[in-house]
């Protein structure tokens, strides 16, 4: 389980998160919505101890990780699987190694066991017969599986997915959904999905957490949003996506 608990967070002076708090239970996905630029990707970096909050803290199972030594912030992390924006691949690895990458370097294990990861997270995320490739010569949405499946190979009991499915088209955006709904099922994980786009938040979250101008103006489950008369949720339920 993931909580912040009244956490602000300023750059400079620029305040972006006043007094929020968020709970990210275990085997559920959550979803925290809100426009560019409010600090969606602030709270996951927060939740990884990338950076720490001005006031409020941020407890990863139980364990308070807001005064902790980066020393210490590496088996925090180990728990937890991450897919950036921009999948963050290396270019020039093939897939299969771009796969086993940090299993290699950070993790030093035996290379059967490599390999026996590799090949489960190349069947689970559909990319067999590109195991050899570079990432430049698959698809956007293909590039996105590599990415969730190096985050998956660490075996980790929660993922945390930076807008899992901009810049895809339809179809690949729904593939890459109901990837991550089947890491639930399959694997008993738990999710943390940013995103601007509603569609996201109704296929795949159990619950949402809305942020606007740095206050979290709605935490609840999923169904609930149409229910609030908050002004911008109105507008999104209408509006479908987020000014970008
Ligand atoms: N290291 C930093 N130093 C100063 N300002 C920053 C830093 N990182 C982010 N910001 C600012 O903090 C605000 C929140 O950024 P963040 O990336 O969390 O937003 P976001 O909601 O994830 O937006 P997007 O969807 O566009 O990525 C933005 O105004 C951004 O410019």
């Amino acid at each position: 389980m993931i909580e912040l608990r009244n956490v602000s967070l300023k750059y400079g002076e620029k305040e972006i998160l006043k007094k929020v708090s968020l709970t990210v239970k275990d085997n559920t996905i959550k979803a925290i919505l809100g426009p560019s630029g409010v600090g969606k990707s602030t709270i996951l970096k927060l939740m990884l101890g990338l950076i720490k909050p001005n006031s409020g803290q941020v407890i990863v199972d139980g364990t308070d990780i807001t005064g902790m030594k980066e020393s210490a912030l590496y088996a925090i992390r180990r728990k937890m699987g991450m897919v950036f924006q921009g999948n963050a691949l290396f270019d020039s690895l093939t897939i299969s190694q771009n796969l086993g990458f940090f299993l290699r370097e950070n993790m030093k294990l035996p290379e059967e066991e490599i390999s026996q990861r590799v090949a489960e997270q190349i069947q689970f995320a559909g990319l067999e017969g590109y195991e050899d490739q570079l990432p430049e010569s698959l698809s956007g949405g293909m590039r996105r599986r590599v990415a969730i499946g190096r985050a998956m190979i660490f075996k980790p009991h929660m993922i945390l997915f930076d807008e899992p499915t901009a810049g895809l088209d339809p179809v690949s955006s729904k593939k890459i959904l109901s990837l991550i709904s089947s890491l639930r099922h399959n694997n008993n994980l738990g999710a943390v999905i940013v995103t601007h786009i509603i569609d996201d938040v109704f296929n795949v979250a159990d619950s949402v957490a809305v942020l606007y101008q740095g206050e979290m103006i709605f935490d609840d489950v999923t169904e609930k949003l149409h229910e609030s008369n908050h002004q911008f949720i109105r507008s999104i339920l209408s509006d479908k996506i987020l000014e970008l």
